[in-house]
């Protein structure tokens, strides 16, 4: 049978009626770590085809909003679906929806670039020669190209971070989750970063990145979720924002830090 996507320079473009069902709920979300709640009935949408900021100072309760939805801790109430199905109704359909770009970059010691990049064809089951084609394009922008050989260890922490991002964007996933991707990555490699993670959102995919990098936030997000001391503060575009808070002309982090006052 065709599959209903077109593939397109190596990428593939999702049919209408895929991008419109794709979306990520986390509905009434009360979670953390062991019995003590970090976040406090937390809801929000990430629809496909869309870029959201998740917005939070530090120890808002941003990574654990993304440890929650990509299986590592349990809600304690609420539910996380991404196109319907739970992490608990069919845990290796969810996980293959999914990719994630951790804040601090995690690697084999033992294994070479090129390892880890045959790691993930195996993990999500994707067709090497298509994934290498890929692969090779994402490597050629991060310059690492001609460093398949090398070991963690010869990498410095931007370069490590970047393999995480090669690793991340081989499969064609639903939802794409990218925690504080600024931190470590220099000018070109953010510039680089944020145009693949466009071409991500253009053909279909539902993108959730954290940050409190909030200038950067507000021109690339198109919508965002605020969070502070694991509440819920807002979400919405920037204008939904404004007109919240009454400030029309307000920057996102005006609106944030204002927010974070009261
Ligand atoms: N492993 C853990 N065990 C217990 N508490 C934790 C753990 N990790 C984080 N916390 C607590 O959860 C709260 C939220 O932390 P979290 O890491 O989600 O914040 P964040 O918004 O991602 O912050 P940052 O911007 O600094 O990365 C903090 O109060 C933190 O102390």
């Amino acid at each position: 049978m065709v599959d209903p996507c077109l593939a397109h320079e190596g990428q593939h473009v999702w049919s209408t009626e895929r991008k419109k069902k794709m979306t990520l709920k986390v509905k009434n979300l009360v979670g953390g770590y062991s019995s003590i709640p970090v976040l406090k009935d937390i809801s929000f949408e990430v629809p496909g085809s869309s870029l959201v900021g998740l917005i939070g100072l530090n120890g808002a309760g941003k990574s654990t909003t993304i440890n929650h939805i990509i299986g590592l801790l349990r809600p304690m109430k609420g539910s996380i679906t991404l196109n319907g199905v739970s992490l608990q109704q069919d845990a290796a359909q969810y996980k293959k929806m999914i990719a994630y770009i951790p804040e601090i970059p995690v690697l084999y010691e033992e294994l070479t670039l090129k390892e880890h990049i045959e790691l993930t064809m195996m993990a999500y089951q994707l067709d090497k020669e298509q994934a290498w084609q890929k692969a090779e394009r994402f490597l050629k922008v991060f310059r690492l190209d001609n460093k398949l050989d090398w070991f963690p260890i010869n990498f410095s922490k931007g370069m490590k971070q970047k393999v995480m991002i090669v690793c991340a964007l081989l499969p064609k996933v639903d939802l794409l989750l990218v925690d504080e991707p600024f931190l470590g990555l220099d000018p070109l490699a953010t510039r680089d970063l944020l145009n693949l993670l466009d071409k991500e959102k253009q053909a279909g995919t539902a993108i959730l990145m954290s940050t409190h990098v909030l200038s950067t936030a507000q021109e690339v997000c198109d919508s965002f979720v605020m969070i502070d001391e694991g509440q819920l503060l807002a979400s919405g575009t920037l204008s939904d924002l404004q007109e919240q808070s009454h400030k029309p002309d307000a920057s996102l982090s005006e609106i944030y830090l204002d927010m974070t006052d009261k």
